[in-house]
Order: C-alpha cells, then structure tokens, then sequence
C-alpha cells in the first residue's frame, strides 16, 4: 500500500498536459460494443484504473481488446456473453454503460445492480425508463437486473427528469440501434455528451442536438468501427488551474478547451486570479490574497460537482466567507471531515458548506474518500504547513494519471511512497 506525501509552501511554475477524459473515454469504449463490422482505435485514452475496468468488462463479454500505451483497439464483431460481471460492476458505476449497447446488439443485458458509493445513491432509475420506453422488459433479481427486447427496440420521445449524464449517455447509444426516431428531451448537454455523439456518427449512427437540451436519434441497421481522439479532461484541467492558484503560482494547462471550463474561469477571475486563453491550453497565474467566491454545483453548463472540492480547497485559502452548495449528489462533502483535520474551518448547513476561509492549514494525515476529493487534499496539501500525508490511492488511481509526476513537474514537493516508511525518510522523498 502507499501514500501521496506532500510538503506545502511551493509556488508551482511551468506547463503540465492534460490526458483524455476519463468521462468520455469510459462511454466510447462501452459503445464500442455496437460495432458489428470493423475494428475501433480510440487515441489519446488515459491508462486509468477506470479504463483497465471497462475494458476488462468488455474482454469478459467476449470482445477482443488491445491496450497500447495511449490508445486501445477494440473488435467487437463476435461478442458472445450479455451478462457483466458483478467484480467488475461493483469497483466502477460507468460500467451501467454497457446496458444501451447490449439491449441494442444482443437484445439482452443482465447487470448487476451497481449500488451506491461514497458521494451518494446514484440510482439508474432514468435509464430503466428510457429504455422501457423503447420496448425494453426488465426483471429484478437479486442484486441485478436483466432487459431483454422482445422485437426490435423501438424509437421513442423520453423526458428525463433530471439531464442525468449516464442515462442521457446509455438511452442515446440503444437509439442508434433502434427503429426510428428518438428523441432525448432534458437531455444532459456536458461536453462528454458531444464526444460520444460525434464518435457514435463517426461509426454511422445518425445522431443531432447533443449539446443542447434535445437529441435527436435516427436508428441505423448496423454500426462499423473508426478511429477516434478523445476530448481532453476538463476535470484534470480544473484541478491543474486550481495548483496554480491555490500556490498562488503561474502554470500553462496544455490541451485545456476554455469553452469547456466557462464556470470554473468565471469564478477564478471573480477570486481574483488571472486567467487566460492561450493557443492550446490555458495560463493560470494567482498572486497574494484571493477573494471569497459563492459556488453553486449545477449540470452542465453550471459549475462542475467534480470540482466542487477542489474548489473547496482552494477557497479555504481566501479570506472571508464563501458558501458552496452541492445540488447534483446528495452526499458529496465527505473531504469536509478531512480537511477539517488541516485546520480547516467549515460548517455544513444542509446541502451548503459554509468555508471561513484564508486561516491557515496545517499538514495532516488525511484519507481520500473519493476521486476528486483525493485530488483535493493534494492540493490543499500543497498550500498547507508542513506534510500531509494521503492514503486511500486507490480512488485517485481511477480518475488522475501520474498526479504525482505532473505536479512534480511543476516543482511541487510531493512524492508516493509505501505505507511504512518512516517519518525521518519523508524529508529524502522529496529530493
Ligand atoms: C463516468 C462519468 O461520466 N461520471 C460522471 C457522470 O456520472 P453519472 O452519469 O453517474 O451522473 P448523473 O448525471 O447520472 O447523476 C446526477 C444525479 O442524477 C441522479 N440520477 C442519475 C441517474 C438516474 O437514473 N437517476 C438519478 O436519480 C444521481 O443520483 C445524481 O444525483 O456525471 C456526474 C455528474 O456530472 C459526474 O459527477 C461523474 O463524474
Ligand atoms: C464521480 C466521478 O466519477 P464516477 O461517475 O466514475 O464515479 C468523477 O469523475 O468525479
């Protein structure tokens, strides 16, 4: 087992690149099931635990899958299995994404259910309508459900309740697959959406209106494989133009899309940090005091959930009070308790954290209790005194490529070490 160990106090400086995003790469790789004929090459895909797992699931329904250092190859002609693996559901929820393809090419799927997490409940029940809405009948067992089409899955007009990514994502991989049209009203419009939209017609799917609040979704008799670049990580960005500032330090994010980061700029630049567009990246530099910021976590184009503790990190270095409200998952503060062990001061009043901020935070021993909020204590780590120490890797490991290795770059005193080693050597790690 290991641990991040991080010295506070350093102003990072220089150019860090961003990897393919996590989010988008995860859905592209589940649609790639819908590819009777041809093989599909997606490029400049992060080697993320997330990544190993999917494909791993896809392997397990009998596709062909070649990993290479930054691309994989998929073949998808003879699938044979319809059924994902309970191991492989459990360790990661992107893998509900299967269950559009598989109604779709095999007309079946057995899932088992794939159940909470830490930030909150995270049910499928909009996935379960959209796709009973085009024909789909579905049995619950114990810890898994099953779909099957008894004819052909047929187009329909669903709403969602709420613009759920996944759903959003699952319901309009069956479409392309389905007969006639359908179409996704309160559709989820993240940049991830467009992606899968644009690899989906790449491999002849009819596909228009992702992007906005409708998609529209032609069916096609068959889908053939491409070759695709995946988007850049808006989420691996962020953090990144979060480093800088919160070191109060000046850093070039290459391959960071400013479109796609419109909420996070704005309330940088309300804190008081220079922001600018660059060719290809985006240049981040922050001096002195920062201004407190009130944040609110929206679907996209609203601020990003998979920010919001970062953000918090960072706002607990501006002097005064910020409130930041968490509306998309309704158990996503547990990094509150962690920081609060850095000498952080904040109350939670419901779904709002209210952050006094700009008082100093200590190095501590602190636990990743998700993705983003590993990412967040690295940072905080990064501005606090003295040395933080972060286990719990293995949630960072599923969303950050050698986090480590970049802020290094950066000229961040930061290092993973085993578990056991001892106090007197942390000082050496940074060498
Ligand atoms: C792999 C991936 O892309 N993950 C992202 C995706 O997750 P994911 O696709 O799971 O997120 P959703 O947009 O579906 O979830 C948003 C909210 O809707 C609720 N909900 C969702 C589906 C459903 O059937 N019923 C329901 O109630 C969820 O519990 C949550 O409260 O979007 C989230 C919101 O931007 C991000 O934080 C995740 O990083
Ligand atoms: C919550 C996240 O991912 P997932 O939906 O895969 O859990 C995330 O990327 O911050």
């Amino acid at each position: 087992m290991e641990k991040i160990i991080v010295q506070g106090g350093t102003r990072l400086r220089g150019r860090v690149k961003v990897h393919g995003a996590k989010n988008a790469v995860l859905p592209l790789i589940a649609a790639s099931i819908l590819a009777s004929r041809g093989e599909i090459s997606i490029l400049d895909v992060p080697m993320l635990e997330d990544v190993k797992t999917i494909t791993q699931m896809l392997k397990r329904l009998g596709v062909a899958v070649t990993l290479n250092e930054d691309n994989v190859v998929i073949n998808a002609e003879k699938m044979i299995s319809t059924e994902a693996p309970y191991d492989l559901v459990r360790k990661m929820r992107a893998s509900v994404l299967v269950m559009g393809p598989l109604l779709a090419r095999k007309k079946r799927a057995r899932v088992p259910l794939p159940g909470g997490c830490a930030i909150g409940s995270r049910p499928i029940d909009l996935h379960i309508k959209g796709f009973e809405a085009m024909g789909v009948q579905f049995e619950t067992g114990q810890g898994f459900i099953e779909g099957y089409v008894p004819d052909r899955l047929k187009g329909a007009t669903i709403y969602l309740d709420f613009p759920s990514v996944g759903a959003t994502q699952n319901i309009m991989m069956a479409a392309t697959l389905a007969e006639g049209r359908t179409i996704i009203e309160n559709a989820a419009c993240e940049p991830e959406i467009v992606d899968l939209a644009n690899f989906l017609n790449a491999m002849g799917a009819k596909v228009r209106g992702a992007g906005t609040d409708e998609i529209r979704i032609d069916g096609v008799d068959f889908l053939r494989g491409t070759e695709y670049t995946v988007i850049p990580d808006r989420i691996e960005a962020g953090t990144y133009m979060v480093a800088a500032a919160i070191t109060r330090g000046e850093v070039f994010v290459e391959g960071a899309i400013s479109d796609h980061l419109v909420p996070l700029i704005a309330k940088l630049r309300e804190m008081g940090v220079h922001v600018l567009d660059g060719e290809n990246g985006i240049h981040v530099r922050a001096d002195g005091d920062l201004k407190p910021a009130d944040v609110k976590t929206l679907p996209y184009p609203g601020f990003p959930t998979d920010m919001q503790s970062q953000m918090m990190a960072l706002l607990l270095t501006a002097k005064g009070t910020s409130l930041l409200t968490e509306t998309v998952f309704e158990n996503r503060f547990m990094h509150v308790e962690e920081f609060k062990r850095m000498g952080a001061q904040i109350k939670i009043d419901g779904r709002t954290a209210i952050i006094d901020g700009g008082k100093p935070l200590s190095g501590a021993q602190v636990k990743a209790t998700d993705l983003r909020a590993g990412a967040a204590l690295i940072l905080a780590g990064l501005a606090a005194e003295g040395i933080t120490e972060l286990t719990e890797l293995h949630h960072v490991d599923r969303g950050y490529v050698d986090i480590v290795g970049k802020l290094r770059g950066l000229g961040a005193k930061i290092a993973r070490v085993p578990v056991e080693e001892a106090s007197h050597l942390k000082q050496k790690s940074f060498a």
